[in-house]
């Protein structure tokens, strides 16, 4: 297998040749696609779908729903019903919400990555991560999740909770000293690059083992894969699809994609790694004893290397980059925003640091009472029943954390855009309510029809963050009533380990901290409802606690 550790492949001069014929062809289509685009009505054959009035003087809805999205979803829906067209982000899109919305995530015509690639040309910019030009529906990375990290999560805690503790601790070290302010509280500017470090190195451990996560390298380029992925995502700004800048960025990718640096570079660290590895095995092997195989997602893949028929240790760097990608941009965003949200409702905070005594406390009760029945029956005490780690936060220990839970769904339940993960569709579909929607439309869900129905509880447009407790709603529970992660087949695979880190990330903040504060707080409004892959527009100041 370590013969498949191949030299990079970095693109020849005589590829830019193959970029250049397409250009002159591409021109001539992008000109003809903006000429159909305008001249149809674009809305589909279904001529009973209404389509949602323009406000006096706009020509598009897009002013109007960044001005301000409730009102703008609320206005159209009360107009029209469930499902209308819209003119948004120089597409022709048809809102679905309420109970319909559920079908647009179970019919596999309906493409979630389809309509993300629409608008952002992502995949030309993933497509260096497979080398075997495996197809992106293949859910390779969907299985590697679901089978390898989320039945395994308590594994894989500790490391995770040491990385995230250790690098709260290195990052807030180095403003607790510059920033620090005369009341003993001290501001961190750019709070998402301390959640940075934070993430992308807890990932890491997991997804490519401690060896690998303990380079810097690895660890810069991990979040700078990241920057490029949210600079593909508009960088929070309006998004617009736009076939010519789609034609661009396609053809740019085409020649190096941004993400071929950052495979390389991963690539170069892991190839003395696996080296050792491969050493290791073969020296248990000669000495008959048992290899004992190091527990991250990278050896799990090395060890079905022909199973998923990957091509070399580059390939498999590829995929790795992809899932880091996926967890690493996500996770730290949220957990930005969940900060924010603690910064925002202060009033919050000492239930949270209560229950995490309380839980700890009860744990440590159980583990010593466990302890003394041991030693009643004469048996020996194992290093699982360590006193030392009596207090350590442990998978179990988070998941009773049930206040903590509600408070991470909650900001998810509030922050959610209102209009977002739109559906492409692959073919002609037909609604339970009769309505069709066409091929190549793009059903986007109406988030606020199902975040903010009634069944959510009283006060739905307030932020209640004990709303979810005592009811079986945990924040991992992807559902109709709860869609930050998708549902149904394709819903993200990642969100148990998501859950588990924001949640962890909460804990250890609460514990250092007894107060969060929002630099700006005439920014608080605009920060609470950003969009994922949006700069912090303030700072937090912390409050150290006594
Ligand atoms: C706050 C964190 C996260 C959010 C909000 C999030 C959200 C999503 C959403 C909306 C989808 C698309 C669902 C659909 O197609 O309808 C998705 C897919 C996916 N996510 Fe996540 N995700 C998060 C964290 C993670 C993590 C930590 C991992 C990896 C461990 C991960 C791995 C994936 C993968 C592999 C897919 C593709 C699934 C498929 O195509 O079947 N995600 N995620």
């Amino acid at each position: 297998m370590l013969g498949l550790v191949s030299n990079s492949p970095g693109l020849a001069a005589s590829d830019a040749l193959k970029v250049a014929i397409p250009i002159g062809i591409g021109l001539a289509s992008a000109a003809y696609l903006t000429m159909k685009a305008v001249a149809s009505d674009g809305f589909g054959s279904d001529k009973t779908i209404p389509i949602a009035s323009l406000r006096e003087g706009d020509s598009t809805h897009d002013k109007e729903f960044y001005e301000d999205q409730d009102a703008f979803v609320e206005r159209c829906q009360a107009e029209n019903g469930d499902v209308f067209g819209v003119y948004l982000m120089n597409l022709n899109q048809i809102v679905v919400s309420g109970p319909l919305v559920r079908e647009i995530f179970m019919n596999e015509d309906f493409n979630f990555g389809d309509s993300a690639d629409q608008l952002t040309s992502m995949r030309s910019f993933l497509r260096p991560m497979t080398k075997a030009q495996v197809e992106f529906d293949s859910r390779i990375v969907h299985g590697l999740v679901r089978d390898n990290i989320t039945p395994h999560l308590p594994q894989y805690t500790a490391r995770i909770v040491l990385q995230l503790e250790k690098n709260l601790d290195i990052e807030m070290a180095k403003y607790r000293t510059t920033n620090k302010r005369e009341d003993g509280t001290f501001l961190v500017e750019k709070p998402v690059t301390v959640l940075q470090q934070m993430v992308a190195n807890a990932m890491a451990t997991v997804f490519v083992g401690p060896e690998i996560a303990k380079d810097r390298h690895v660890i810069e380029t991990f979040i700078s894969a990241m920057a490029d992925l949210a600079k593909l995502g508009g960088n929070g700004k309006a998004r617009r699809h736009s076939v010519w800048k789609n034609f661009v960025r396609r053809t740019k990718h085409r020649i190096r994609s941004p993400l071929q640096n950052h495979i390389q570079i991963l690539a170069e660290a892991a190839t003395p790694v696996v080296l050792e590895r491969r050493r290791l095995e073969k020296e248990a092997e000669a000495k008959g004893e048992v290899y004992e195989r190091p527990d991250d997602i990278m050896q799990k893949m090395l060890d079905s290397f022909d199973k998923h028929h990957f091509v070399d240790l580059e390939d498999v760097c590829g995929y790795l980059l992809f899932l880091i990608l996926a967890s690493v941009h996500t996770t730290t965003d949220t957990s930005t925003n969940l900060m924010f949200y603690l910064a925002a409702y202060p009033q919050y905070i000492e239930t949270l640091y209560e229950e995490q005594k309380e839980v700890l406390d009860q744990i440590q009760k159980e583990r010593e009472a466990l302890r003394q029945e041991l030693l009643a029956k004469g048996e020996a005490i194992g290093d699982d029943l360590d006193p030392n780690e009596d207090r350590f936060l442990s998978a179990a220990a988070i998941k009773r954390m049930v206040h903590m839970d509600s408070f991470v769904r909650e900001v998810f339940r509030c922050r959610a855009e209102c209009l977002t993960l739109g559906h492409r569709a692959r073919k002609d579909v037909t609604l339970s309510n009769g309505m069709v929607i066409s091929k190549g439309l793009t059903a986007i869900i109406n988030m606020k029809s199902a975040h903010q129905s009634p069944n959510q509880g009283e006060d739905v447009t307030e932020f209640r963050p004990w709303r979810f407790v005592g009811k079986p709603k945990a924040a991992t529970k992807a559902a109709a009533d709860f869609l930050p992660f998708g549902m149904g087949k394709h819903a993200c695979p990642g969100r148990f380990l998501a859950i588990q880190e924001l949640k962890t990330i909460g804990v250890l903040m609460i514990s250092r901290y007894s107060m969060l504060e929002i630099q700006d707080p005439s920014k608080t409004k605009q920060i609470l409802r950003s969009r994922i892959g949006t700069p912090t527009i303030s700072g937090l100041i912390f409050t150290e606690r006594k």
